[in-house]
C-alpha cells in the first residue's frame, strides 16, 4: 500500500487538538508533512504556549498516522509559536512584546492584580516570555506579589531593565514611588508616568505583557486604553451585581477604543469550607455568565474565595508558584491557556471584526 501526503492529511483532519477544539489541517497546525515509503514525518506547530500539551497532541498525531494503511513509523515535532496581533488602530506598537493583554476590572479590590499576576505565571510555566506591568497606580500590588524589592537598573539613558520574579520580567510604579507616601497624582501626570513606564522598560522578548490596569472605568482607565497598544482585555469580576454592573460599564470601555474583549474570569465565585466542605456562593451565583451570554463574549473560568490564594499572593509566591499542580493552579492554566488561543485566532479576523472606530470622550 503507498502512503501519499494526501492519506496523511486526510488522516490529520480528524486529530482534534483538544484546546482548539481544531483539527490540526484547518488550523494549518501540521506543517512539512514528508512520507518517504512507510515512514512519515511532520511538524505541528500550535500558536499557544502548550509545553503541557505536547506529550499529548504527540500522542494523538502518532495513533492517528499508525492507523494509516502502509505508514510504519511516524516522527512528530511538536513546538510553538506565539505570533504578533493587530492591536487597536492608531496606536504606536511596542517593540519587542508581541501581545499586550489588559486585566482590569470595573471595580477596585475584586482580585484583579491576584489574578493577573497567576495568569502572567500561567503562561510562563507553559513556556511563553511573559511580562508583567503593573499599571495600579493607587495600589500598585505586584512588586510584593512577585517577592520582588529594590530599583530598577538604568543602562541606557531614559530607559529601564524590567525586574524579574519567578521568571516574569515586571515593571512597576511601585518600584518607582515610596509605597508609604499616598498617590495625589491627577489624571494627565498618571497617563503620561504610566506610558513612559510601558515605553522605556526594555522589554526582552516578550510573547505577552500582561498589564495590570488601574481598576474602574473612568478618564485614565479610557485614556491609557487609548494609548496602550492592547491585543485584548480580560476582564475581572466578582459574582456579586455591584461588581457586574461595573465590569459592565469596563466591556463598553474597551468597546469604545476598539479593543477586544477576550472574556470575564469570575473571582471568589464560591466558597468551601475547609472543615465540613460545604458549599457557599457568598456573592451569588452565574452572573458571570449571564453577562457573558448577554453580551456575547467568552466566560473564561471561576476561581474560589480561597485562603491559600490570598496568602500565597501576600507573601510573594503566588498559587501558580507556590502549588503548581494544584487544583486551583490548574484553573489558572486552564484560563490562561484559554486566553493564549483567542489571542492566536485574533490575528485571521481582526479587519473584519474592527472595522471602523469611532472613539468618544464620553
Ligand atoms: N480568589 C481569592 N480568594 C481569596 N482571596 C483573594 C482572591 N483573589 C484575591 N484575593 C485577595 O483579595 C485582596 C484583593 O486582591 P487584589 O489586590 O488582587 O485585588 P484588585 O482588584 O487588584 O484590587 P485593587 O483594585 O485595589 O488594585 C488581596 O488580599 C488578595 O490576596
Amino acid at each position: 500500500m503507498t502512503v501519499t501526503v494526501e492519506n496523511i492529511q486526510n488522516a490529520l483532519k480528524s486529530v482534534i487538538d483538544p484546546n482548539t477544539g481544531k483539527d490540526l489541517i484547518s488550523s494549518k497546525s501540521a506543517k512539512n508533512i514528508k512520507v518517504d515509503g512507510s515512514d512519515v514525518s511532520l511538524d505541528v506547530v500550535l500558536a499557544y504556549p502548550a509545553k503541557s500539551q505536547i506529550d499529548l497532541i504527540r500522542k494523538l498525531v502518532i495513533t492517528a498516522l499508525r492507523e494509516v494503511p502502509g505508514v510504519k513509523n511516524v516522527s512528530t515535532n511538536v513546538t510553538m509559536s506565539i505570533v504578533a496581533h493587530t492591536v487597536q488602530r492608531g496606536v504606536k506598537l511596542l517593540p519587542n512584546v508581541k501581545n499586550i493583554i489588559a486585566v482590569s476590572s470595573g471595580k477596585g479590590g475584586v482580585g484583579k492584580s491576584t489574578t493577573a499576576v497567576n495568569l502572567a505565571l500561567a503562561l510562563a510555566a507553559e513556556g511563553a516570555t511573559v511580562g508583567i506591568l503593573d499599571a495600579d497606580i493607587y495600589g500598585p500590588s505586584q512588586p510584593m506579589m512577585l517577592g520582588i524589592t529594590g530599583r530598577p537598573e538604568s543602562i541606557a539613558e531614559n530607559t529601564i531593565e524590567p525586574m524579574e520574579g519567578h521568571g516574569l520580567q515586571a515593571s512597576s510604579i511601585g518600584f518607582l514611588i515610596d509605597p508609604d507616601s499616598p498617590m495625589v497624582w491627577r489624571g494627565p501626570m498618571v497617563t503620561s508616568a504610566l506610558e513612559q513606564l510601558l515605553r522605556q522598560t526594555n522589554w526582552r522578548d516578550v510573547d505577552y505583557l500582561i498589564v495590570d490596569m488601574p481598576p474602574g472605568t473612568g478618564d485614565i482607565q479610557l485614556t491609557l486604553s487609548q494609548k496602550v497598544p492592547v491585543t485584548g482585555a480580560v476582564i475581572v469580576t466578582t459574582p456579586q451585581d455591584i461588581a457586574l454592573l461595573d465590569a459592565r460599564k469596563g466591556l463598553k470601555m474597551f468597546e469604545k477604543v476598539g479593543i477586544p474583549i477576550i472574556g470575564i474570569v469570575e473571582n471568589m465565585s464560591i466558597y468551601v469550607c475547609p472543615n465540613c466542605d460545604h458549599q457557599e456562593h457568598i456573592f451569588g451565583q452565574g452572573g458571570g455568565q449571564k453577562m457573558c451570554t448577554d453580551y456575547g463574549v467568552d466566560f473564561l473560568g471561576s476561581l474560589p474565595l480561597n485562603l491559600s490564594i490570598r496568602e500565597q499572593a501576600d507573601s510573594g509566591r503566588p498559587t501558580v508558584v507556590a502549588d503548581p499542580d494544584g487544583a486551583i493552579s490548574a484553573i489558572y492554566k486552564g484560563i490562561a491557556r484559554k486566553i493564549a488561543i483567542q489571542v492566536a485566532e485574533m490575528s485571521k479576523d481582526m479587519s473584519s471584526k474592527f472595522p471602523s472606530i469611532v472613539v468618544q470622550n464620553t
